[in-house]
């Protein structure tokens, strides 16, 4: 029986980098494509059912954490990455046709794409306006309305190619050649993703409050098992000033017990910790696992402490006997 087409939704419009993420999912081409207009609405989508998964980034390699899509999986309808997806980054300048760089006085693009081209900027074109834009395909595109309120748009080199209407003035014009941008794949909760051996797990942790050293205990819980992390940011929960939670990658996944231990752990510190999935690693890089917190390290452990109970289970009178001051 042929499979039901998936319906996907991503940062829109067409040409953004996202929408490249979203062609690395093997059945993305053949499948429903809706854009969205910002992070929040694409999430929304996922949530209210109008789409199966969405598509967003989480951070660079330049300019860090992506704090729409941060906030907006740590609360609300629970959420999970099922996926991930790295795209190389590569900006151009776009104009609309006859348009000098000389002449060019304000830009607009997205954030994150601003702060990675800042250098250029200052060099090219000092004193540069710049106008926010949604992403920046939405900027390229803006370019192209009547109304346009700005001369010029920092976006993938995609868009150029497929826009006759704008002309590309400088290409490679972001400040770090190899910048890299991860983008999330999230679904509803159901299905959990198989163990691959190469995964990630990443959880929200709201940092419990007048606990001195809480954040060393919940580090702790993952070094104590020898899972790495790869990623941890502080964000403001936003109820009142001080008021943080976490966002963390670990290696592996839930089904390995050292996370699976490492996550009932954070739990007794921080019960209201979120867990937003396990996932496939796009480097595909499985991690060093020390060999005492390998599964069969805490399948023998449990096993011990079953036989201390069983044993002790025979009653006092086995323990009153086995005491040497008796
Ligand atoms: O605007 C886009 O094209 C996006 O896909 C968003 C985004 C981001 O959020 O970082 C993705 C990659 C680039 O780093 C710049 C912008």
């Amino acid at each position: 029986m042929p499979s039901a087409r998936r319906t996907y939704t991503f940062l829109g419009p067409e040409g953004t980098f996202t929408e490249a993420a979203l062609l690395q999912v093997p059945d993305a081409a053949e499948s429903l494509r809706i854009p969205s207009s910002n992070v929040n609405a694409a999430l929304d989508r996922v949530r209210d059912g109008s789409a199966d998964a969405a598509m967003v980034p989480i951070e660079n390699s330049v300019e860090g954490g992506v704090t729409a899509t941060l906030d907006s999986i740590a609360t609300g309808q629970e959420l999970r990455i099922i996926r991930e997806a790295l795209v190389p980054i590569s900006f151009v300048l776009v104009a609309r046709a006859g348009v000098e760089l000389s002449q060019i006085r304000r830009i607009s693009t997205h954030g994150h794409a601003w702060a990675q081209c800042r250098l250029w900027v200052d060099e090219h074109i000092p004193g540069a306006e710049y106008i926010p834009g949604s992403s920046t395909a939405a900027a390229a595109m803006g370019l192209l309305e009547d109304d346009a309120h700005y001369d010029a748009a920092i976006c993938a080199p995609i868009v150029a190619a497929e826009q006759p209407a704008l002309h590309v003035l400088a290409e490679n014009i972001g400040d770090n050649p190899g910048a890299v941008t991860r983008f999330i794949l999230v679904s509803r909760p159901g299905i959990l993703p198989a163990r691959t051996g190469a995964d990630k797990t990443t959880v929200v942790v709201p940092l419990p409050e007048d606990r001195p050293g809480a954040l060393m205990e919940i580090l702790d819980q993952f070094a104590t098992r020898g899972v790495n992390l790869s990623r941890i940011e502080s964000r403001p929960t936003g109820q009142y000033l001080g008021h943080y939670f976490f966002s963390i990658d670990a290696d592996g996944h839930v089904g390995d017990a050292r996370v699976a231990d490492a996550l009932a752990g954070l739990h007794r510190i921080s019960p209201a910790t979120r867990f937003l999935g396990s996932y496939g690693r796009a480097d595909a890089q499985a991690p060093v696992v020390p060999e005492h917190t390998s599964d069969e390290a805490f399948q023998a452990a449990h096993a011990w402490v079953k036989g201390i109970l069983a044993g002790d289970s025979l009653g006092p009178e086995t323990l009153v006997e086995a005491s040497p001051s008796a």
